[in-house]
């Protein structure tokens, strides 16, 4: 097959990328932008807004930042040549993928570009959490320096049992990592992965119940859907061991954020650490906030300068694809 021509298209030629995040470009680096314009007529939402009829014709995609915008049914009804939202990051729980299907436009996500960092970011709070380290920062950096390391012994994270609950793509990346822990691992998840993929890993495949009677760790990787919502509740939080601790680099609705409270409070587990919360940010005077045994970062999980690149890259490709009629990499469908 002879080599297909390459057209440069001009930049009023390039199909129309409404980029939306908080104040539109808000969120999206520069470098980011520049990136989006190489294939794209990038259009914010002030100019969206400023004049919705012509502007609204010519946008084909939406490019959703980490800010998880609101895509509402009257924005829909005003852009009526759009065919693609392209969501960079794989949780799409802050879209209503019905309402959105109604409308005939797909939707992506980029689960390949999120794996690692998010996988890093579980591993970060598991570690931080063992061995006290926000704690152990503040004493460093506080006036009083009169303090032990025995005052302030944490527990390790190696050889210790970790239990993942959703064993998708960054699920299975954190068993790789914690396999060099020579961690023992568990794992819970909708579809048992494969003989080859456990033992590559060294993991085994347990019920829930199982997974929360033993591990010291206890770290949530599914997916926020009607099925994953409050997985974590009270019944779960009894059923681990009161020297465990809970890791959520999920969504914060996995979690029963109530009863987590009261199973801190109680030491019913020993502490928990959460780089999601529901909501986010959490209110200033929100229980989880005042806990000493909770460390709490503001959904970084995919925050890192590599991350946001390559999301930024498989969502273009998967809105080219949309675009081309070809067949889309990560494609979203309502359940
Ligand atoms: O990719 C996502 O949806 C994330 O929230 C990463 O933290």
């Amino acid at each position: 097959m002879g080599q297909r021509p390459i057209y440069v298209m001009a930049e009023q030629d390039l199909p129309g990328l409404l980029i939306m995040g908080i104040g539109g470009t808000h969120g999206v680096q520069e470098s980011l932008a520049a990136l989006l314009k190489k294939h794209f007529s990038v259009i914010t939402m002030k100019e969206l807004l400023e004049n919705k009829k012509e502007v609204g014709k010519k946008i084909q995609c939406i490019f959703v930042s980490e800010f998880r915008p609101t895509i509402d049914q009257e924005l829909l009804e005003s852009l009526p040549n759009l065919k693609v939202i392209g969501n960079s990051g794989v949780g799409v729980d802050h879209l209503n993928l019905k309402m959105i299907s109604n409308f005939g436009v797909r939707v992506t996500n980029t689960p390949h570009a999120v794996a690692d960092s998010t996988a890093d970011m579980g591993m970060a709070l598991m570690l931080a959490s063992a061995r006290r380290l926000v704690e152990g920062s503040q004493i460093a950096v506080s006036p009083d320096t009169n303090y032990f390391a025995a005052d302030w012994l944490g527990v390790e994270v190696t050889r210790a049992t970790l239990g993942i609950i959703g064993m998708g793509r960054i699920g299975y990346k954190v068993a790789q990592r914690a396999r060099a822990f020579e961690m023992k691992i568990l794992y819970h998840n909708r579809n048992r992965r494969s003989q080859e993929e456990e033992q590559a890993v060294g993991a085994c495949y347990s019920e829930m119940e199982d997974l929360l009677q033993q591990s010291d760790f206890v770290m949530l990787v599914v997916n926020l859907t009607p099925q994953t919502e409050k997985l974590i509740g009270k019944k779960e939080l009894g059923l681990m061991k009161p020297t465990a601790t809970l890791i959520n680099i999920s969504r914060g609705a996995v979690i029963d954020q109530d009863a987590l409270v009261e199973a801190l409070q109680n030491k019913t587990i020993k502490a928990a650490a959460l780089d999601v919360t529901y909501p986010e940010p959490l209110p200033r005077n929100h229980p989880l906030l005042k806990l000493n045994n909770v460390i709490i970062t503001p959904h970084i999980g995919t925050a890192t300068v590599q991350a946001t690149h390559m999301m930024a890259e498989e969502a273009i490709a998967n809105m080219l694809s949309v675009l081309n009629c070809q067949p889309i990499p990560s494609e979203v469908f309502p359940q």
